[in-house]
């Protein structure tokens, strides 16, 4: 009980390095992962009677876990665009934490409620006229979202159904396969350039280990938006499906990865993602001030200004 108490209070890094003995966080993300999925005296604590089980507590997010099947979804319900807030961001690594923590808990299915957007990324009123305590704040919840979601151990499937921008497209390229529906109207990629703000390195590093370098250096300067079709092409979305199909289709794929024995798909998938979360841990609190103070820059509030004023108008 200790133990569990540890992970949710201090989150899966600290509470894994507790657990493996391990000093510090560059040295035990394989030996974490792997003996992440056995903290079997945690087990009690999410055990339940029910097949169904609903996690959050939260209206802006749902979690409903499936005992049998070991699948979890989790969807995003923040109208009108999931653009993700410091509670959702928040909500999003809570429950997270939560599905890593249940050992019966084996993948997890992310999409939206809304049809149409997937997630407008970042909320970007967090990042205009807010004093630099509150930016530091927003900043580290961006973080551990990513974290939490970039370093779980748990198969990770984005049903994308519908436009993806920015730190949309962020929390899809964390997770271990995308399907996008087919709809020629949306949208997915990073086009943190047009905001005139910088995708901070782990963006970048999440891209490079979708797409590669190429592909990430052209879309990262130009703020490309893809189209679901154009994102298959540069591998940034693994296939498109008919869009009332996504959901089904992104069971299916499921079941698929499951067959996989656990252990062996973690430790694998550890090995692909350690150099990056541990850049990110090495440098958090630099990242994060970096953060802070770029966007209180007068120049970048200006450009932020600009950006929102040009979305409230009305679409030709
Ligand atoms: C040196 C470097 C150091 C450190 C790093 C520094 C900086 C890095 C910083 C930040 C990284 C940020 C990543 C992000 O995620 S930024 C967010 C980018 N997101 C977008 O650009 C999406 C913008 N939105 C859209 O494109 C569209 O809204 C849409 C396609 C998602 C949906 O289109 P719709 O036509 O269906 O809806 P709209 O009418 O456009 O919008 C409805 C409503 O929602 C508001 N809104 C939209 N997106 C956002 C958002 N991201 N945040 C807050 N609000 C949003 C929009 O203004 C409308 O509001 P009103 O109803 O008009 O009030």
């Amino acid at each position: 009980m200790a133990a569990l108490l540890l992970r949710t209070s201090r989150g899966l890094g600290a509470c894994l390095r507790v657990a493996t003995g391990c000093p510090s966080p560059s040295s035990c993300v394989v030996a974490a992962w792997s003996s992440a999925r056995w903290p079997r005296e945690g087990a009690v604590a999410w055990r339940t009677h029910a097949q169904v089980r609903h996690y959050s507590s939260s209206d802006k997010l749902s979690i409903d876990m499936d005992d049998k099947t070991g699948v979890a979804v989790l969807k995003l319900s923040n109208p009108p665009v999931n653009s993700l807030s410091l509670e959702l961001l928040t909500e999003l690594a809570i429950g997270l934490d939560k599905l890593e923590m249940n050992p019966s808990c084996r993948g997890v299915i992310m999409t939206s409620a809304h049809p149409h957007i997937f997630s407008a990324g970042l909320d970007v009123s967090e990042m205009m006229g807010k004093p630099t305590e509150h930016y530091r704040e927003f900043w580290r919840a961006v973080q551990e979202m990513w974290l939490k979601l970039y370093g779980s151990s748990l198969v990770t499937i984005a049903a994308i159904n519908g436009s993806s921008p920015a730190g949309g497209c962020l929390m899809a390229m964390c997770c271990d396969y995308r399907l996008m529906a087919d709809n020629p109207k949306y949208s997915i990629g990073l086009n943190e350039t047009k905001l005139g703000i910088v995708a901070p390195f782990w963006f970048r590093d999440t891209m490079m280990g979708v797409v590669g370098t190429r592909v990430t250096e052209r879309s990262l300067q130009l703020g490309l938006m893809y189209s679901p079709a154009e994102a298959v092409h540069v591998g940034l979305v693994d296939r498109t499906v008919p869009e009332e199909t996504v959901f089904e289709e992104a069971r299916t794929e499921m079941a698929r990865w499951l067959k996989i024995p656990d252990h062996a798909r973690q430790i694998t998938k550890s090995m692909m993602r350690k150099t990056t979360i541990d850049h990110l841990l090495a440098q958090r609190d630099s990242d994060i001030s970096n953060f802070a103070n770029f966007i209180s820059k007068d120049s970048i509030q200006k450009s932020l200004t600009a950006y929102m004023q040009a979305l409230r108008q009305p679409k030709k």
